[in-house]
Order: structure tokens, then sequence, then C-alpha cells
């Protein structure tokens, strides 16, 4: 990535969180051309120069600007950085490795785990981008928040140290902190597990369980996250830092979170297509559900509360039911 203090951002990705970074990047006096798939909301967002659809009501700098085509938002980018939903990750880099120059680093805001594969997404791009610096952003942020200028702090996790300062510091400014970290997998997996969590906790709210219920399943969702974490060769102060703890609490506890609104639906009878259509944006949750499931069971990890989200969600196993057989587990020693 270069240098200079104003840097030309390709944003690929634009949804609530791609166009709230964009916002972000602007105020930080770089410039922003922002991607997406679908003409027709490039054509929208260019029109009303916001994001009517996914993040109504900030209007965009001249600085920031949307195109469909790729190579049009690549050209002269000094950065870049994907902000597409985990379904779409491994196929936009994809489309960028033939596209970009060697040696440039490619940053990504996605959470979740590749669906298939159970992959954490730094190896799907290490396995599609030739070798380049990358870096994953994440952390307690909600979008809307970001949008709106109020304090945030993220974490900024990279496989080249110099590269997760320039990530950093170019999202850093105002009242938006960027932290570094050399832990990809800790932050990955914190990223994407926090979500299956927060589905939980919407499940228990749903149920009208009360504040108790919800300080244990963080609590016991955070052991299940260390559990996992560790096994994958995270460092154990992640999973207590921004992107683990930090984003844990946000989601669990914020109703803005799409995956506790997940929860709450399903809580309330809705099916997942139900709720899916009401909340009208990406939901990682719950295929992350999915992939999480899976490799819990590949690599013998106990995820109780997990697993229980993952039933309900794919095998209908009523959010009843699977608060019964939570809490008929044995009791056992809370550590270790
Ligand atoms: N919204 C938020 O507050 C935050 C979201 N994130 C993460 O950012 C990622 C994106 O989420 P949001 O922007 O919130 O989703 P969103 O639901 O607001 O928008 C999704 C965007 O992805 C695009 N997209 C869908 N399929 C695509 C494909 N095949 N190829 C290219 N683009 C495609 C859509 O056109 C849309 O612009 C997710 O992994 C999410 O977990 C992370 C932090 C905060
Ligand atoms: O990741 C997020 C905040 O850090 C957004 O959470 P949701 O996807 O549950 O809305």
């Amino acid at each position: 990535m270069s240098t200079e203090a104003s840097a030309r951002v390709a944003l690929l990705g634009p949804g609530s969180w791609g166009t709230a970074l964009g916002l972000q990047l602007c105020r930080n006096g770089h410039s922003v051309r922002l991607w997406g798939h679908e003409a027709a909301q490039i054509e929208a967002i260019t029109q009303e120069r916001q994001n009517t659809q996914f993040l109504p009501g900030f209007p965009f700098p001249a600085t920031m600007t949307a195109t469909a085509s790729l190579d049009e938002a690549l050209a002269d980018a000094t950065d870049c950085l994907v902000v597409v939903p985990s379904h779409a990750f491994r196929q936009v880099c994809s489309q960028l490795a033939s596209r970009l120059p060697p040696g440039l680093g490619v940053a990504w805001a996605t959470k979740g785990l590749e669906s298939d594969t159970g992959q954490l997404l730094h190896t799907v791009a290490q396995e599609v981008l030739d070798a380049r610096p990358l870096a994953v952003v994440s952390g307690p942020s909600f979008a809307g928040e970001v949008a709106r200028g109020l304090p945030t702090a993220v974490s900024v996790a990279a496989n080249d140290d110099g590269f997760a300062k320039r990530t950093a510091q170019l999202l850093h400014g105002g009242r938006f902190r960027a932290y570094t970290s050399e832990d990809m997998v800790g932050v990955e997996i914190c990223g994407a597990a926090k979500n299956v969590l927060a589905i939980a906790t919407g499940i228990a709210d749903g149920l009208g369980f009360g504040a108790n219920t919800r300080a244990a399943l963080i609590t016991r969702g955070l052991a299940e996250l260390i559990r996992i974490g560790t096994a994958l060769g995270g460092r154990p102060e992640t999973f207590t830092g921004l992107a683990g703890m930090g984003d844990l609490v946000l989601t669990c506890t914020d109703d803005q979170s799409r995956n506790r609104r997940m929860g709450l639906a399903l809580a309330g009878g809705q099916s997942v297509d139900e709720a899916r259509a009401v909340i009208g944006q990406e939901v990682e949750g719950v295929i992350t559900a999915m992939a999480i499931h899976r490799l819990s069971e590949r690599l013998g990890i106990e995820m109780p509360i997990a697993s229980q989200v993952y039933r309900v969600l794919y095998e209908q196993v009523s959010p009843q039911e699977a608060t019964r057989a939570l809490l008929e587990r044995e009791p056992k020693p809370e550590f270790g």
C-alpha cells in the first residue's frame, strides 16, 4: 500500500458497513470508490448521493463515488478494502486476483467463515490472491454509529506489521480509533463466532429470560469462543480485546445487531426466512452457525451454545427445546 497522506481507496461492498467505512475514510481526507456488483444499486447511489437502501440519511461527500465496474474502482487505487458478506468473499477475491498489482495489500472488514470449508477468511485470501500483505478490520462497530461519528474502536490484524499500521492509519482519526494486532486467527474467529452467540442471546431475550441469563450466555459464550479460538492458534489476549469480548458484548446486548434480532424473531415464532426478510440485510450468524458447528465437531471442541443455535437454525429444534437441552447439561467445573 502507498504511504501518501491522501489515499485513493477501492472499497468493495456497498452495504451498510462498507458505506460507513467509506464515510470514515473520507473524513480522514481520503477518496473512496465504492464498487458494487448490482448495477441498479450503484445507479441509485449515484443518483441520490447516499446509500438509501443500506445506510440512509448520510449524504456522500464529493470524495466518495460509486461504480459497478471493478476495473474502474481499482484504477489508480492506492488501497483496497473488501466489505462484502462472507458468502461472497472468495468470489470477490478471485475477481481481484488478476486485477491487483503485485504487492498491493488487501484489507477486509467482513466477519464470518467460508461456509463450505469453514476456513478463516485470511486463508481464503492467501489461497486466491498471490502473496501480498493482508489485514482484517474487526471489533465492536455498528455501521450507523460509525456513520454518525460516535466514538468507536476497532482492531486491525495483519500478516505484516507495516500493513497493519497502514490500514489502521487510514481509518484512525476523529472519533474512530484503530488498534493494530498480529493475531489474524484470533480476530477472525472472534468476528465470526460472536454472531452465532448473538443469535443465542436474542433467543433468550425473546423468550423473556432475564439479565442473569444474558450475562451467563455472554460469559459461557466467551468460554466457547476461547476454546475454539485457541485450538485454531489465536492468542489468548485477543479474546478479551475489542474483536473478542468487545464485539461479543456489543452484538449480544444491542438491538442494532441483526444477529441478535434474528434470535429475537426466532423466539417469537418466525422462521429464519421470515426473519431475514424483515431484517432485510446480511445476518452472518446464520451461515456461520453451520460452519462453526462443522468446525467444532471436526476439532472435537465443545461449544454447547453455538451447537444449540445450529439445531434451532438447521434441525427444526424449537428455541424452548434448545434452552432445555442447555440447562439439562451435567454440572461441570467452570474452568478447565
Ligand atoms: N453493518 C455493520 O454494522 C457491520 C457489518 N460488518 C460485516 O460487514 C460485512 C458486510 O455487511 P453489511 O455491509 O452490514 O451488509 P449489508 O446487508 O448492509 O450489505 C451487503 C452488501 O453486500 C453486497 N453483496 C451481496 N452479495 C454480493 C456478492 N455476491 N458480490 C458482491 N457484493 C455482494 C450487497 O450488494 C450489499 O451491498 C458482513 O460480513 C458483516 O458481518 C462488520 C462490522 C459492522
Ligand atoms: O458486527 C457488527 C458490529 O460490530 C454488526 O453486527 P450484526 O451483523 O449482528 O448487525
